[in-house]
């Protein structure tokens, strides 16, 4: 499996360059220049915590002993990809999309950015909604493999969870896009997917299950959902539609 991979695109669905590496449990970047690689590598470390410190709140939200989800997701050999991307200005670009619609796998999403104003969310509505993250913020989107764990589907209508303030579409995992529109000049960001560990079976939490909420999702391990749609793990790509179980109401 590649561990460090580059890719461009530059067409009217999709307008990026971007470098991906995993960065945990195994740091790969590329060797130059050092001082990327150091400084990138001490930010992983950093976010390592965080990761922790969320996992923990988390836990403790939904009712469990804080190191539930720690132990779980066996976080310290958690798969984690970094994309970094570098979206062109719209008059350099080849449409107004800099990546189509979508949501991620994993647990969460740390990202940061130097342009604020391309990344956007949809809403219960159906719109869509500009992110405005301040300054030197880290932006925290929780990922696919939390809904699967967790079981929160909107369809159910039961949503009885913090979480559900903050995730108007009813999953916790959101569903964004990155858009040109308002780039002047080149936009970056820097989007970490944390993942379980691949070996982990990732399924729907036996606590949030009974005979009124069956299972929303069919379980398999993280590494086998990440390939589940013909990508590689290092790709990252939601599988999410393919895991959910057809129900009826
Ligand atoms: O660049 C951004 O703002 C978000 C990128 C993103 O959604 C991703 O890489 O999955
Ligand atoms: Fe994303």
């Amino acid at each position: 499996m590649d561990r460090i991979r580059w890719g461009l695109r530059s067409h009217a669905g999709e307008n990026r360059e971007y470098l991906k590496i995993v960065a945990h449990p195994e740091y790969h970047c590329p060797s130059k220049p050092a001082s990327f690689r150091g400084a990138i590598g001490e930010y992983f470390k950093r976010m390592h915590e965080v990761e922790l410190g969320l996992a923990k709140a988390i836990s403790k939200i939904l009712g469990y002993e804080e190191t539930y989800i720690e132990k779980e997701f066996k976080l310290e050999a958690g798969f984690d990809v970094s994309a970094m991307n570098l979206y062109p200005p719209s008059f350099q670009s080849k449409g107004s999309i800099g990546v189509p619609e979508h949501t991620d796998p994993g647990f969460f999403v740390s990202l940061i950015q130097d342009v604020n104003g391309g990344l956007q969310m949809l809403t219960h509505k159906g719109n869509w909604v500009t992110d405005n993250i301040p300054r030197n913020a880290i932006f925290i989107n929780l990922g696919d493999h939390l809904e699967v764990s967790i079981c929160i589907y909107i369809a159910k209508a039961r949503m009885h969870y913090h979480f559900y303030l903050y995730c108007p579409m009813g999953s916790t995992s959101h569903i964004h896009q990155v858009i040109l529109d308002n780039n002047e000049v080149n936009r970056i960001s820097m989007a970490t997917l944390h993942g379980p560990s691949l070996d982990i079976f990732v399924a729907p939490a036996s606590r949030f299950i009974d005979e009124s909420h069956p299972p929303a999702y069919r379980g398999m391990t993280y590494k086998e959902s990440l390939e589940l749609n013909g990508s590689d793990e290092i790709d990252v790509q939601s599988s999410l539609s393919l895991l959910r179980i057809p129900f009826s109401l």
